[in-house]
C-alpha cells in the first residue's frame, strides 16, 4: 500500500533578473507520505518560499511536474487549481495574515464561506478549532486583542478547519520570540499526531527538528537530512 500524497518530480523555477534568467530551482524531486512533518532549512533567497508555493497550487514550475495523489496539479485549469487548493490545502503564512476587522471566530470561519456550509454549522467547526488550539475562550476578540502567539494559532485553526489534507506553513514562527514559537512547534506537533501532514520552512535548526523529515536547501538543490 502507498500513501503517496505530494511528488515533484524534476522541478525546476527560473525567474527574470533584468536581462538575465536565475535558476531559483534546479531540478527538485521528492515524495511527501500522509502522515509526514517535514521541515525545509535553508539560507535566505534559497528558493524555499517559491517551493512551498509550487507544492500548494500557488505557483506553477517552469519545467517538472507536481503531483498530489494522482492529480497533476499544473495540467488542471486555473478554476480546478483554485477549487483543488480550497479543498485540500491549508496556508499559514508568516505574518498570519489575519482580517483584523473580523473577530478569532469568524477568521477561522472564512475558508467555510465558499463551500455553502449552513452559518450554524460554520460556527460549530470554528469554534470547535479554536478549542483544538487552545483558544475557546477567545472567540470574540479581533486580531489586536490577541497576542503574536494567539494570533499565530488562530492563523492555523483557520487554515485546517478545512480538513486539509496538507497544510503549508512558510515561517509560522518568523515574527514571533522564543517562547511563542516553541508553543506554535508544540501545536504543529500535537495537530501531526492527530495526523495532520506538514510542509513547514524554518530558518532555525532547532525548530526543523520537530519534523520527522528534514530537507535542506541549498543553491536551488534540496537534500534530505538523515534524522536519528
Ligand atoms: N516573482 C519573482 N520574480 C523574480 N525573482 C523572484 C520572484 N520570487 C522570488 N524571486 C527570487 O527567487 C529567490 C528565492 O526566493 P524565495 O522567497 O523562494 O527564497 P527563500 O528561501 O524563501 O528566502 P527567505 O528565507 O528570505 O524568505 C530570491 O532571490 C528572490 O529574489
Amino acid at each position: 500500500m502507498t500513501n503517496v500524497l505530494l511528488t515533484l518530480e524534476d522541478v525546476y523555477k527560473k525567474f527574470q533578473d533584468g536581462q538575465t534568467e536565475v535558476d531559483i530551482l534546479k531540478g527538485i524531486s521528492f515524495s511527501i507520505h500522509t502522515g509526514d512533518f517535514v521541515s525545509i532549512i535553508g539560507p535566505s533567497g534559497s528558493g524555499k518560499s517559491t517551493l512551498l508555493t509550487i507544492c500548494g497550487g500557488l505557483q506553477e514550475p517552469t519545467t517538472g511536474k507536481v503531483v498530489f495523489k494522482d492529480i497533476d496539479l499544473y495540467n488542471l485549469s486555473k478554476e480546478e487549481l483554485t477549487e483543488f487548493r480550497q479543498k485540500h490545502i491549508g496556508f499559514v503564512f508568516q505574518h498570519m495574515h489575519l482580517i483584523p476587522y473580523l473577530t478569532a471566530l469568524e477568521n477561522i470561519m472564512l475558508p467555510l464561506v465558499p463551500r455553502k456550509i449552513a452559518i450554524q454549522e460554520q460556527i460549530e467547526r470554528a469554534k470547535f478549532m479554536l478549542e483544538q488550539v487552545g483558544l475557546a475562550d477567545k472567540a470574540n476578540r479581533y486580531p489586536n486583542q490577541l497576542s503574536g502567539g494567539e494570533q499565530g494559532r488562530v492563523a492555523i485553526a483557520r487554515a485546517i478547519v478545512t480538513n486539509p489534507s496538507l497544510l503549508l506553513a512558510d515561517e509560522p514562527t518568523g515574527n514571533l520570540d522564543s517562547k511563542t514559537s516553541k508553543e506554535i512547534m508544540d501545536l504543529f506537533a500535537a495537530l501531526n499526531k492527530k495526523g495532520q501532514t506538514i510542509l513547514f520552512i524554518t530558518h532555525q535548526l532547532e525548530y526543523a527538528s520537530y519534523g520527522n523529515r528534514m530537507f535542506e536547501m541549498k543553491d536551488g538543490a534540496i537534500n534530505e537530512a538523515v534524522l536519528k
